[in-house]
Formats: structure tokens, sequence, C-alpha cells
């Protein structure tokens, strides 16, 4: 299949648990929860998204045509040596695209498969990590993984609705936007009296990377 990319590019995970490692970026294209589009956010199932995700025009975007094709270009991104190798899958939905074909090429270049999944979409086989982020207005499909990193606050997505799921870590990140402060501090006021979450902060914006 054709694998429609928005970008791909080398930077440190900023977020989560994997925060601070190397990591290509493969951002595909589109999602099922907003067109991208500024005038469709105020009806969108989610409508707090930092990214653009709207064709192909960033670096290292494009359509490709097969995974070898993909997996090629994730590889030339990476600048170090062949071990310990990371490529986070993100979006848009990287799962609208992801497919077995795409893990196969990817493991075969020794990359360790990590996506950044909204979790409406089952994980094929293969991936190494699962991070889930749950919108408030849209089913948890994926109930398990590596990490469960809810931006907080949002209203009718409370931590408590999935505190239970079977996650290896659970994350509050503080919703991005006019009022990161004041979001900041209440994700640390949370995590605080439930030690159960721990506070994930976007460190590449705070360090000026991708
Ligand atoms: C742009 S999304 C792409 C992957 C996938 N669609 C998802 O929502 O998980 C990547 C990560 O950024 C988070 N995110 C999006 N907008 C944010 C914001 N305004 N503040 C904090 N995190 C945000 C998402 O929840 C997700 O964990
Ligand atoms: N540095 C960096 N870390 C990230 N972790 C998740 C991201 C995403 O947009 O999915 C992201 C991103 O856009 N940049
Ligand atoms: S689900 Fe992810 S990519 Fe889609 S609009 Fe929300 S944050 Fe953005
Ligand atoms: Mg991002």
């Amino acid at each position: 299949m054709t694998y429609t990319v928005k970008e791909i590019f080398l930077t440190l995970q900023g977020e989560g648990g994997q925060a601070g490692k190397a990591a290509v970026f493969c951002r595909f294209s589109g999602c099922n929860l907003w067109t991208g589009r500024e005038q469709d956010r105020h009806k969108a199932v989610c409508t707090f998204c930092d990214t653009d995700f709207v064709g192909t025009d960033g670096e290292g975007g494009g359509k490709f045509a097969t995974a070898d094709a993909l997996a090629d270009a994730v590889e030339a991104a990476w600048t170090g040596g062949p071990d310990d190798r990371l490529v986070v899958c993100t979006g848009g939905e990287p799962l609208l695209q992801l497919d077995a074909a795409a893990i196969d090429a990817l493991h075969a270049r020794g990359f360790m498969i990590a996506v950044e999944s909204n979790g409406t979409l089952k994980a094929p086989e293969g991936v190494d990590w699962v991070c889930v982020s749950p919108k408030a207005d849209a089913p948890v499909i994926q109930t398990r993984g590596q990490e469960l990193k809810l931006v907080y606050p949002q209203d009718k997505a409370m931590p408590e609705r999935f505190a239970a799921l079977d996650f290896e870590r659970f994350y509050l990140q503080p919703m991005d936007g006019p009022d990161r402060e004041r979001n900041t501090q209440l994700a640390v006021a949370y995590c605080l009296s439930h030690p159960q979450w721990r506070l994930s902060v976007q460190t590449h914006k705070y360090l000026g990377l991708p």
C-alpha cells in the first residue's frame, strides 16, 4: 500500500516513558478525529491538537509506494549506528496506515517501533511500544500497552476512567495552549495525590526541538 507521510525527522522523544531518547519520528498524514483544518476544529472529536498533520509537505514527507521505501526513508534519517534504533510512528493517527509490511520493514532495519495513538484503533502485532492517549469523546479500543498518556485536563476524560486499563505506566500530560501553565499545575497536583500517575512534560517544546 501507499503510505502518506507528513514528515520524517530525527529528534529526541520529548514525552512519556522514553523521553530523552533519540528517535526518528515518522508522522503519518491524516487523523480520524479531526480533518486538521482550523475551520473544522470546533466540530472535531479532538479539539486541542497541537500538530499539523495535513499533506506531505514537511521535512522528509511524501508518498511512499512500498513498506521498504518508507523504512529506507526512516533509516536515512537515523544518524546513530546499528544499535538502539527507535522509530516513533505518530501523526495524525498512525494506526490508520501502519501495517504488518511496514512493521516488518522497520524491524528488518533494526528499529524498535513505538506508536503514539489516540487508542481508537487496534495496534497491529509487532509494535514494540504502544502509547495510547485517549480523547474524551472517542472510544478506547486499544486497552493495553506500555503507556497511557492522558492530556490533562479534559472534561469527560478524568484519569479515573482509564486507571484500571492494562498499561505499564500512566502519565498526565498538561494540555498545551493558552492555559498550559495552569494545566501543568493541575497535573502536578493530581500526580501528587494519585501516585499511580506520573507527569509527562513536553520537553521538546521547552528545548526548542521539533
Ligand atoms: C499529535 S498526537 C498524534 C498521535 C495520536 N493521534 C494521538 O492523539 O495520540 C501526539 C501526542 O500529542 C498529544 N497532544 C496533542 N495535542 C496536545 C496538546 N495541545 N497538549 C498536550 N499534548 C497534546 C496527543 O495526546 C498525543 O499524545
Ligand atoms: N520531540 C518530540 N517528541 C514527541 N513525542 C510525541 C510527539 C508527537 O507529536 O507525537 C512528539 C513530537 O512532535 N516531538
Ligand atoms: S487524535 Fe491525535 S492527531 Fe488526531 S487531532 Fe487528536 S491529538 Fe491530533
Ligand atoms: Mg508533537
